[in-house]
């Protein structure tokens, strides 16, 4: 029976088995409700649909309003799998844009209705949902959201409301708001300005918090800042749901993403905020008008910076060489937007302070790569943020092909952050064959599935079968020839920021330190066995979700107590974390995250 997968599911569970608590058998507290009658059906934080036990329909003025048999939460959950299930029995062999858009909308529509069910379902079923409610399906979401749209989800600040924020900040429903992800749709996965349509992001994102770091739903906000678009098509399609105009620039930009923090904070101060989505120069530019001053963070930048730190220590280990081999590696990078100069900044910090060298001297091994060809200091017009890595000509040539630099450096690692598919082709990837390490990686970590620089299937067809191997979006593992099987890591910026954001809320950080960012990255390096690591299994696997979520949360907010800047959360003050041990911090972490089931509802006027 299907479900019994959910008592297998346990939130205090380790990540290999043992003994796991039914959660389904803890009784839960009682939630208060200022609703009655109809208007608690029609409000997916509440609703049980047919699961309302009569008691619970007297009291909440429900009686005659459902049918009169009681279905358990169980056979719900049953008869929701049952007709996924059908579903895709049903759509076999049509195109996969309309399967997954078809399971996208029976998702939502539980969503919409019925949010304890959902997160349910997905917390169980979290290997095959994540891919339709976050990457790859939800860029095709957005892609199509004008005409997908059914229901309002997070709120839409526009350009016109500028002047207004303040005070439509407080036409949220709910009291209390601990995570926003917020985004202006410039930059949406690989797939460019998509405008008001991009709110598909912040909703996935915050839906993989709910799942992954147990934050309640009732505590999050999806957010998008409307300040026009670029997309032409979208500005001449008639049912484009956002305002139609050209993107605001310059300081007219920069006041209404000010207005707006200023609001959210001031009605939610202890409210954590995640920037997705920018575009670079907003990404940077916010990133450091904002980090001193709220508590806030940059997932594309700093996320994946760490989830990509992570997998380049994981290919050292996968090599069997000592962590310290790191400052021996060659790292092509290609992509020098938001992604690709977090993760190269962040990967030579991490050599500066293992070989004990300068910044600079650092910078030795890392090759960057833009759409105008490897960076160098001849370049005219070199970005201020690129000139740190720029290389002396003198070693390749300014606007180097990748495959030249591949060919002449012959790297230990070839990584993608570039957004445009295919672009490790097979004279790249072969070229990846004379690469000076016994076990060469290779990300190709761009989103969706068709911007990916490569698919797993072609690496390790042309690179070899002993490279190690890492993507944004998820591909199948692969079969390969000399019977192994060639595994895909999933090189995605999800396996941090859920904890990043649980650590910084349950700690009171006051801000997002590096030093928290860092030790976010250390956790998740270090969180492999070797066994598995020598297999190429650099991240754990997205069933476990939840327990890395909890790892890495704890060692944020143990950074965060050594940074001292943590106010303490709820009854938990400063001192109660400081003295926490790590086993103590993890248990209060994983405490403390939400998980589904039906609570008795208690009204109130
Ligand atoms: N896996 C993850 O966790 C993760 C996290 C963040 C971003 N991403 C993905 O990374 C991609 C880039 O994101 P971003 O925010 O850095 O975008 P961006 O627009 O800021 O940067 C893109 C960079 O790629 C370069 N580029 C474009 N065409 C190129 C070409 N033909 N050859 C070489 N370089 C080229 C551009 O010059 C630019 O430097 C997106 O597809 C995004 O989905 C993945
Ligand atoms: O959203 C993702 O899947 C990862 C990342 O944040 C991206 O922008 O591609
Ligand atoms: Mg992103």
């Amino acid at each position: 029976m299907m479900w019994r997968n959910i008592a297998r599911f346990s939130k205090a569970a380790g990540r290999t088995g043992g003994s796991r608590r039914c959660l389904s058998t803890a009784i839960p507290g009682p939630c208060i409700v200022h609703k009655r009658g109809s208007d608690i059906l029609h409000d997916p934080w509440f609703n049980k649909d047919t699961g309302f036990p009569l008691t619970e329909r007297d009291r909440l003025g429900l009686r005659g309003l459902l049918p009169p048999r009681i279905i358990s939460f169980e056979q719900q959950y049953d008869r929701f799998i049952e007709s996924f299930r059908s579903l895709e029995r049903n759509t076999l062999g049509q195109p996969d844009n309309v399967v997954s858009l078809a399971k996208w909308r029976i998702l939502n529509r539980l969503h919409d209705r019925n949010e304890t069910l959902y997160y349910r379902v997905l917390i169980d079923n979290i290997k095959d949902f994540a891919p339709i409610i976050y990457t790859p399906t939800v860029g095709l979401v957005c892609q199509n959201y004008s005409g997908l749209y059914r229901r309002p989800r997070g709120m839409y600040f526009s350009a016109k409301d500028k002047g207004e924020m303040m005070s439509m900040i407080y036409n949220w429903p709910a009291h209390q708001v601990d995570m926003i992800v917020i985004t202006d749709g410039s930059r949406i996965l690989g797939l460019g300005d998509l405008g008001v349509q991009g709110i598909g992001i912040p909703i996935g994102k915050l839906d993989m918090y709910v799942a992954a770091a147990g934050i309640n739903p009732q505590r999050v906000l999806p957010i998008m800042l409307d300040v026009g678009t670029n997309n032409q098509k979208l500005l001449q399609n008639p049912l484009y749901l956002g305002l139609r105009q050209p993107r605001l620039e310059g300081d007219e930009y920069l006041e209404i993403i000010d207005e707006f923090m200023e609001a959210a904070f001031t009605r939610w101060p202890k409210a954590v905020v995640q920037f997705e989505d920018f575009q670079a120069k907003w990404a940077f530019e916010t990133l450091d008008r904002y980090r001193k001053k709220f508590c806030m963070f940059n997932d594309d930048v700093q996320g994946t910076a760490g989830v990509a730190l992570a997998g380049l220590l994981g290919t050292v280990r996968a090599q069997g060489r000592p962590l310290s081999d790191f400052v021996n590696q060659k790292i092509v990078v290609v992509g020098a937007g938001s992604a690709g100069l977090g993760v190269t900044k962040t990967a030579v910090q991490a050599v500066a302070r293992m070989a004990g060298i300068s910044f600079a001297e650092a910078t030795k091994n890392f090759y960057l790569i833009d759409k105008d060809g490897l960076v160098t200091t001849e370049r005219s017009k070199l970005d201020p943020a690129v000139v740190p890595f720029a290389k002396n000509p003198a070693e390749i040539r300014e606007g180097a092909s990748i495959v030249e630099v591949v060919k002449t450096v012959r790297p230990h690692v070839l990584l993608g952050l570039s957004g445009v598919g295919g672009i490790f082709n097979e004279e790249v990837l072969k070229a990846m064959r004379e690469s000076d390490s016994c076990k060469p990686a290779i990300f190709a970590m761009s989103n969706p599935t068709l911007n990916a620089e490569c698919t797993a299937a072609d690496a390790f067809k042309h690179a070899g079968e002993n490279i190690v191997f890492g993507s944004g979006s998820p591909f199948e593992n692969v079969q390969l020839e000399n019977g192994n099987v060639g595994h895909v890591n999933q090189a995605n910026n999800m396996y941090l920021f859920p904890g990043i954001g649980l650590g910084t809320l349950l700690s009171g950080a006051r801000i997002v330190t590096d030093g928290m960012l860092l030790a976010a990255a250390e956790c998740l390096a270090s969180y492999m066995t070797d066994e598995e690591v020598q297999k190429g299994i650099l991240y754990p696997s997205i069933n476990n979700i939840r327990h890395i979520t909890a790892e890495v949360g704890a060692a944020v907010l143990r950074a965060a107590v050594s940074d001292d800047i943590v106010e303490g959360h709820g009854d938990v003050g400063p001192r109660d974390l400081s003295h926490m041990s790590k086993e103590e911090t993890v248990d209060y972490i994983t405490r403390n995250m939400w998980f589904p089931i039906y609570s008795p509802l208690v009204h109130e006027k």
